[in-house]
């Protein structure tokens, strides 16, 4: 409870203007009325850190890319070949969809419109899923989706990733891929499609970039067939030491 009472007070700020409005409308229930100071990161850390100490930690990847550019595809395949566990953030908001709660129906009109779904609601979703999984190394699929996003993760856990792998790919290639998915996904339509690639490219690469400057991220090019692109994926892997 006091946990998510202090990530609620560190969160007030949604992803961009560009989105700003429209969730804080929506979603204005969901933050503090009245103004509250944030109690410092150290304590708040000595309350939400993930498993204790960064040593206990597992080692952490997230993994990035535009819409259709392969991530779940490619994360399946690290997983079993590497021992990793599979965290799709997305994955983790559908299931709230399909728990069917009040907090479910308001996520999917955010998915359904292409938006990025506010950090108090997907860092929390996305430390528990870490915490509770005993592999010793987990990918984030999906996730971070904007700067908010990411600093929000950095604050709430007190730790940064591990590495970032980043799928490059076309964005008509992108686009065909989506629209032959064929999985019943309510965000699989053109319009929808459009709407994701702008989010992608104004709040999205942003969080790549600062991940290349601190020397993280490692670019994929995700054109070409699967086995091609997880040729790269192995080397990759392959070249660290876990
Ligand atoms: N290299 C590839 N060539 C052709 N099709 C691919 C390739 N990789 C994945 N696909 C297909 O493209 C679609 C999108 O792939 P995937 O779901 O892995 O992308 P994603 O990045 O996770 O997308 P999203 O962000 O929408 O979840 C799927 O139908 C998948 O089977
Ligand atoms: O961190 C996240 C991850 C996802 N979303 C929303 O979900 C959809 C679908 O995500 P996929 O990773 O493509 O499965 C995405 O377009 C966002 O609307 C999010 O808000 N935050
Ligand atoms: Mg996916």
């Amino acid at each position: 409870m006091l946990r998510r009472r202090l990530s609620s007070l560190l969160l007030r700020s949604p992803c961009s203007s560009a989105v700003a409005s429209s969730i804080q409308q929506q979603h204005h229930l969901l933050l503090p009325t009245h103004a509250e100071k944030p109690p410092a990161l150290n304590l708040l850390r000595l309350f939400t850190s993930l498993a204790g100490t960064d040593g206990d930690r597992p080692f952490i990847a997230f993994v990035l890319g535009g819409p259709g550019s392969g991530k779940g595809t490619q994360c399946s395949r690290i997983a079993s070949d590497f021992g990793f566990s599979h965290v799709s953030a997305g994955d983790l908001l559908r299931n709230e969809i399909s728990a069917g709660t009040d907090q479910g129906e308001w996520i999917l009109e955010i998915i359904r419109e292409g938006r990025i779904v506010p950090s108090e609601i997907t860092v929390e979703l996305v430390r528990k899923a870490i915490e509770s999984s005993t592999a010793k190394r987990v990918l984030i699929d999906g996730f971070p989706r904007c700067e908010e996003n990411r600093i929000a993760f950095e604050k709430i856990t007190g730790t940064e990733p591990d590495l970032v792998l980043f799928f490059d790919c076309p964005e008509d290639e992108m686009v065909k891929r989506l629209l032959s998915r064929n999985q019943g996904r309510v965000d699989d339509n053109i319009e929808t499609i459009k709407k994701r690639l702008k989010v992608f490219e104004s709040l999205n690469l942003p969080v790549v970039e600062y991940y290349s400057s601190r020397g993280k991220a490692h670019k994929i090019n995700a054109t070409g067939t699967e086995d091609e692109i997880f040729e790269a994926v192995r080397k990759l892997f392959s070249s660290l030491r876990l």
